[in-house]
Protein backbone atom coordinates (compact mmCIF):
# COMPACT_ATOMS: atom_id res chain seq x y z
CA UNK A 1 0.00 0.00 0.00
CA UNK A 2 1.61 2.91 -0.69
CA UNK A 3 1.08 6.20 0.45
CA UNK A 4 2.28 9.92 0.30
CA UNK A 5 3.34 12.63 2.38
CA UNK A 6 3.34 16.49 1.68
CA UNK A 7 5.75 18.18 3.76
CA UNK A 8 4.64 21.86 3.72
CA UNK A 9 6.34 25.83 4.19
CA UNK A 10 2.42 27.07 5.04
CA UNK A 11 2.15 30.66 4.33
CA UNK A 12 -0.19 33.31 5.18
CA UNK A 13 -2.36 33.26 1.82
CA UNK A 14 -4.98 30.15 2.38
CA UNK A 15 -4.99 30.42 -1.55
CA UNK A 16 -1.46 30.07 -2.13
CA UNK A 17 -1.46 26.95 0.84
CA UNK A 18 -4.48 25.54 -1.14
CA UNK A 19 -2.34 25.31 -4.29
CA UNK A 20 0.33 23.90 -3.03
CA UNK A 21 -2.09 20.95 -1.52
CA UNK A 22 -4.44 20.40 -4.42
CA UNK A 23 -1.06 19.91 -6.26
CA UNK A 24 0.07 17.55 -4.45
CA UNK A 25 -3.06 15.43 -4.38
CA UNK A 26 -3.16 14.97 -8.16
CA UNK A 27 0.82 14.50 -8.15
CA UNK A 28 0.39 11.81 -5.38
CA UNK A 29 -2.30 9.85 -7.29
CA UNK A 30 -0.31 9.91 -10.22
CA UNK A 31 2.75 8.34 -8.25
CA UNK A 32 0.00 5.52 -7.52
CA UNK A 33 -0.59 6.88 -3.57
CA UNK A 34 -3.80 5.67 -2.13
CA UNK A 35 -3.86 7.82 0.73
CA UNK A 36 -2.17 11.36 0.93
CA UNK A 37 -1.01 12.62 4.73
CA UNK A 38 -0.43 16.43 5.16
CA UNK A 39 0.92 18.57 8.06
CA UNK A 40 -0.32 20.80 11.01
CA UNK A 41 -2.18 23.84 9.67
CA UNK A 42 -1.46 23.13 6.22
CA UNK A 43 -4.10 25.93 5.34
CA UNK A 44 -2.28 28.92 7.34
CA UNK A 45 0.50 29.55 9.16
CA UNK A 46 0.12 33.21 10.46
CA UNK A 47 1.26 34.22 14.49
CA UNK A 48 -0.06 37.58 13.47
CA UNK A 49 -2.99 36.98 15.73
CA UNK A 50 -5.79 39.52 14.05
CA UNK A 51 -4.98 38.89 10.61
CA UNK A 52 -5.25 35.32 11.48
CA UNK A 53 -8.91 35.70 12.93
CA UNK A 54 -9.54 37.77 9.71
CA UNK A 55 -8.57 34.74 7.57
CA UNK A 56 -10.05 32.38 9.60
CA UNK A 57 -13.67 31.02 9.18
CA UNK A 58 -16.11 28.27 9.84
CA UNK A 59 -15.49 25.27 8.80
CA UNK A 60 -18.32 25.06 6.06
CA UNK A 61 -16.84 28.24 4.90
CA UNK A 62 -13.08 26.88 4.71
CA UNK A 63 -11.68 27.59 1.19
CA UNK A 64 -9.13 25.48 1.75
CA UNK A 65 -11.17 22.29 2.85
CA UNK A 66 -13.38 22.61 -0.05
CA UNK A 67 -10.26 22.50 -2.41
CA UNK A 68 -8.82 19.85 -1.27
CA UNK A 69 -12.61 17.98 -0.69
CA UNK A 70 -12.76 18.54 -4.71
CA UNK A 71 -9.26 17.85 -5.49
CA UNK A 72 -9.77 14.30 -3.52
CA UNK A 73 -12.69 13.58 -5.56
CA UNK A 74 -11.13 14.21 -8.77
CA UNK A 75 -8.15 12.03 -8.11
CA UNK A 76 -9.81 9.31 -6.10
CA UNK A 77 -7.56 9.58 -3.50
CA UNK A 78 -8.27 9.77 0.07
CA UNK A 79 -6.34 12.65 2.61
CA UNK A 80 -5.78 13.28 5.80
CA UNK A 81 -5.72 17.04 5.95
CA UNK A 82 -3.38 17.14 8.99
CA UNK A 83 -5.72 20.06 9.68
CA UNK A 84 -6.86 23.61 9.77
CA UNK A 85 -7.59 26.22 12.02
CA UNK A 86 -11.55 26.92 11.58
CA UNK A 87 -13.53 28.69 13.68
CA UNK A 88 -16.29 27.25 16.24
CA UNK A 89 -20.20 28.15 16.81
CA UNK A 90 -18.79 29.75 19.98
CA UNK A 91 -16.42 32.09 18.57
CA UNK A 92 -13.14 30.36 19.43
CA UNK A 93 -10.88 28.37 17.04
CA UNK A 94 -10.32 24.53 16.66
CA UNK A 95 -6.68 23.10 15.51
CA UNK A 96 -8.85 20.48 13.43
CA UNK A 97 -7.53 17.82 11.20
CA UNK A 98 -9.77 16.07 8.39
CA UNK A 99 -10.09 12.68 7.31
CA UNK A 100 -11.45 13.00 3.53
CA UNK A 101 -12.17 10.01 1.20
CA UNK A 102 -11.83 9.48 -2.56
CA UNK A 103 -15.20 10.85 -3.54
CA UNK A 104 -14.51 14.29 -1.24
CA UNK A 105 -16.56 13.37 1.54
CA UNK A 106 -14.94 14.39 5.15
CA UNK A 107 -15.28 10.93 7.00
CA UNK A 108 -13.72 12.04 10.13
CA UNK A 109 -12.76 15.28 12.62
CA UNK A 110 -10.59 15.73 15.46
CA UNK A 111 -9.79 18.90 17.37
CA UNK A 112 -6.44 18.70 18.97
CA UNK A 113 -6.53 17.45 22.51
CA UNK A 114 -3.32 19.19 23.84
CA UNK A 115 -2.39 22.90 23.05
CA UNK A 116 1.08 23.67 23.18
CA UNK A 117 1.60 26.63 25.96
CA UNK A 118 5.45 26.17 26.00
CA UNK A 119 8.30 28.53 27.32
CA UNK A 120 11.49 27.83 25.19
CA UNK A 121 15.04 28.59 26.40
CA UNK A 122 15.64 30.27 23.11
CA UNK A 123 12.81 32.60 24.00
CA UNK A 124 10.57 31.12 21.73
CA UNK A 125 7.23 31.56 23.67
CA UNK A 126 3.62 29.79 22.48
CA UNK A 127 0.13 30.18 24.03
CA UNK A 128 -2.16 28.19 21.29
CA UNK A 129 -5.18 27.96 24.29
CA UNK A 130 -5.61 31.80 24.26
CA UNK A 131 -6.91 31.46 20.79
CA UNK A 132 -7.59 27.80 20.54
CA UNK A 133 -9.96 25.70 22.30
CA UNK A 134 -8.92 22.07 23.01
CA UNK A 135 -11.19 19.13 21.73
CA UNK A 136 -13.36 16.72 23.48
CA UNK A 137 -13.03 13.36 21.48
CA UNK A 138 -10.31 11.26 20.18
CA UNK A 139 -11.06 9.51 17.19
CA UNK A 140 -10.25 6.64 14.77
CA UNK A 141 -11.32 6.34 11.38
CA UNK A 142 -11.15 3.04 9.00
CA UNK A 143 -9.26 3.97 6.00
CA UNK A 144 -7.92 2.12 2.73
CA UNK A 145 -4.68 1.62 5.03
CA UNK A 146 -6.08 0.74 7.78
CA UNK A 147 -7.76 1.76 11.36
CA UNK A 148 -6.22 5.84 11.16
CA UNK A 149 -5.66 7.14 15.17
CA UNK A 150 -6.11 10.89 14.74
CA UNK A 151 -3.76 13.17 17.10
CA UNK A 152 -1.90 16.10 16.20
CA UNK A 153 1.78 17.72 17.15
CA UNK A 154 2.15 18.49 20.87
CA UNK A 155 -0.54 15.85 21.38
CA UNK A 156 2.89 13.29 20.79
CA UNK A 157 3.85 13.46 24.14
CA UNK A 158 1.11 12.54 25.53
CA UNK A 159 1.06 8.66 25.40
CA UNK A 160 -2.09 8.18 27.21
CA UNK A 161 -3.94 9.49 24.29
CA UNK A 162 -1.96 6.99 21.67
CA UNK A 163 -3.25 4.19 24.18
CA UNK A 164 -6.78 5.02 23.79
CA UNK A 165 -6.05 4.90 19.85
CA UNK A 166 -4.81 1.50 20.02
CA UNK A 167 -7.13 0.31 22.24
CA UNK A 168 -9.98 1.32 19.94
CA UNK A 169 -7.94 -0.72 17.13
CA UNK A 170 -5.94 1.50 15.18
CA UNK A 171 -3.29 0.32 13.33
CA UNK A 172 -1.90 3.27 11.92
CA UNK A 173 -1.38 6.72 13.67
CA UNK A 174 -1.33 10.06 12.63
CA UNK A 175 0.35 12.69 13.89
CA UNK A 176 0.61 15.92 11.77
CA UNK A 177 3.04 18.22 13.25
CA UNK A 178 4.73 22.19 12.80
CA UNK A 179 7.42 21.20 15.85
CA UNK A 180 9.92 24.29 16.67
CA UNK A 181 13.81 23.49 15.80
CA UNK A 182 14.60 22.81 19.16
CA UNK A 183 12.08 20.77 20.70
CA UNK A 184 12.34 19.07 17.04
CA UNK A 185 15.89 17.94 17.28
CA UNK A 186 15.97 16.88 20.72
CA UNK A 187 12.52 14.97 20.63
CA UNK A 188 10.89 14.37 17.17
CA UNK A 189 12.08 11.45 15.70
CA UNK A 190 12.59 9.68 19.27
CA UNK A 191 8.68 10.39 20.51
CA UNK A 192 7.93 9.07 16.88
CA UNK A 193 9.79 6.18 17.66
CA UNK A 194 8.45 5.49 20.57
CA UNK A 195 4.46 5.46 19.92
CA UNK A 196 5.14 3.37 17.16
CA UNK A 197 6.87 0.80 19.16
CA UNK A 198 4.30 1.03 22.15
CA UNK A 199 2.05 0.27 20.02
CA UNK A 200 2.77 -2.05 17.49
CA UNK A 201 1.68 0.34 15.15
CA UNK A 202 2.68 2.89 11.83
CA UNK A 203 3.15 6.32 12.79
CA UNK A 204 2.48 8.73 9.91
CA UNK A 205 4.22 11.96 10.71
CA UNK A 206 3.45 15.21 7.81
CA UNK A 207 5.20 18.19 9.01
CA UNK A 208 5.68 21.43 8.60
CA UNK A 209 9.58 22.91 7.59
CA UNK A 210 11.83 25.78 6.93
CA UNK A 211 11.17 29.39 7.22
CA UNK A 212 7.48 30.80 6.93
CA UNK A 213 6.03 34.03 6.14
CA UNK A 214 5.12 34.79 9.40
CA UNK A 215 8.37 34.91 10.86
CA UNK A 216 8.58 31.36 12.32
CA UNK A 217 10.87 28.18 11.59
CA UNK A 218 9.71 24.87 11.94
CA UNK A 219 11.56 21.44 12.10
CA UNK A 220 10.46 19.29 8.76
CA UNK A 221 11.58 15.72 9.20
CA UNK A 222 8.38 14.15 8.46
CA UNK A 223 8.54 10.67 8.60
CA UNK A 224 7.09 7.32 8.22
CA UNK A 225 7.73 4.80 11.28
CA UNK A 226 7.29 1.01 11.22
CA UNK A 227 5.32 -1.20 13.84
CA UNK A 228 8.92 -2.15 15.06
CA UNK A 229 10.11 1.51 15.24
CA UNK A 230 12.38 1.45 12.32
CA UNK A 231 12.18 4.85 10.29
CA UNK A 232 11.22 3.85 6.80
CA UNK A 233 11.21 7.97 5.75
CA UNK A 234 12.44 10.69 6.86
CA UNK A 235 12.33 14.03 4.64
CA UNK A 236 15.19 16.03 5.79
CA UNK A 237 14.39 19.66 5.44
CA UNK A 238 13.35 20.19 1.53
CA UNK A 239 9.19 20.84 1.18
CA UNK A 240 7.93 18.20 -1.37
CA UNK A 241 6.11 14.97 -1.59
CA UNK A 242 7.29 11.36 -0.80
CA UNK A 243 6.07 8.46 -1.33
CA UNK A 244 6.51 5.34 1.33
CA UNK A 245 5.01 1.53 1.65
CA UNK A 246 3.04 0.67 4.46
CA UNK A 247 2.53 -3.08 4.80
CA UNK A 248 -0.09 -3.88 7.03
CA UNK A 249 1.08 -7.60 7.87
CA UNK A 250 4.08 -5.95 9.51
CA UNK A 251 1.57 -4.75 11.81
CA UNK A 252 0.70 -8.32 12.83
CA UNK A 253 3.95 -10.24 12.87
CA UNK A 254 4.97 -7.22 15.07
CA UNK A 255 1.87 -7.90 17.19
CA UNK A 256 2.56 -11.65 17.61
CA UNK A 257 6.14 -11.48 18.15
CA UNK A 258 6.14 -9.15 20.98
CA UNK A 259 2.68 -9.21 22.14
CA UNK A 260 3.05 -6.05 24.37
CA UNK A 261 -0.81 -4.76 24.00
CA UNK A 262 -1.84 -8.81 25.49
CA UNK A 263 0.55 -8.49 28.26
CA UNK A 264 -1.04 -4.92 29.61
CA UNK A 265 -2.06 -5.18 32.95
CA UNK A 266 -4.35 -2.73 35.17
CA UNK A 267 -1.97 -0.70 37.14
CA UNK A 268 -2.24 -1.23 41.20
CA UNK A 269 -2.12 1.24 43.42
CA UNK A 270 0.98 2.84 43.63
CA UNK A 271 2.70 2.80 47.17
CA UNK A 272 5.21 5.80 48.34
CA UNK A 273 7.42 4.32 50.17
CA UNK A 274 9.05 6.49 52.77
CA UNK A 275 6.21 9.32 53.07
O1 LIG B 1 -0.57 27.59 15.47
C1 LIG B 1 -0.13 27.38 14.34
O2 LIG B 1 -0.15 28.19 13.41
C2 LIG B 1 0.50 26.05 14.07
N1 LIG B 1 0.50 25.26 15.23
C3 LIG B 1 1.58 25.07 15.93
O3 LIG B 1 2.64 25.56 15.61
C4 LIG B 1 1.46 24.19 17.12
C5 LIG B 1 0.79 24.96 18.21
S1 LIG B 1 1.56 26.52 18.60
N2 LIG B 1 2.76 23.73 17.46
C6 LIG B 1 2.99 22.72 18.27
O4 LIG B 1 2.09 22.06 18.81
C7 LIG B 1 4.46 22.43 18.43
C8 LIG B 1 4.75 21.33 19.42
C9 LIG B 1 6.20 21.18 19.63
O5 LIG B 1 7.02 21.76 18.96
C10 LIG B 1 6.65 20.26 20.69
O6 LIG B 1 5.84 19.51 21.28
O7 LIG B 1 7.85 20.28 20.97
Amino acid sequence: MTIALLQMTSGIEPAVNAATLTNAVAQAAARGATMLFTPEMSGLIDRDGERAARAIVAEADDPVLDAVRHAAARAGLWVHLGSLAVRRPDGRLANRGFVIDGAGAVRARYDKLHLFDVDLPTGESWRESASYAPGDMAMVVDTPVGRLGLAICYDLRFPDLFRALTDAGATVLAVPAAFTLPTGAAHWSLLLRARAVEAGAWVVAAAQTGQHADGRTTYGHSMVVDPWGEAVLDMGEAAGLAVATIDPARTMEVRQRLPVLDHRRPIPPVGIAGA
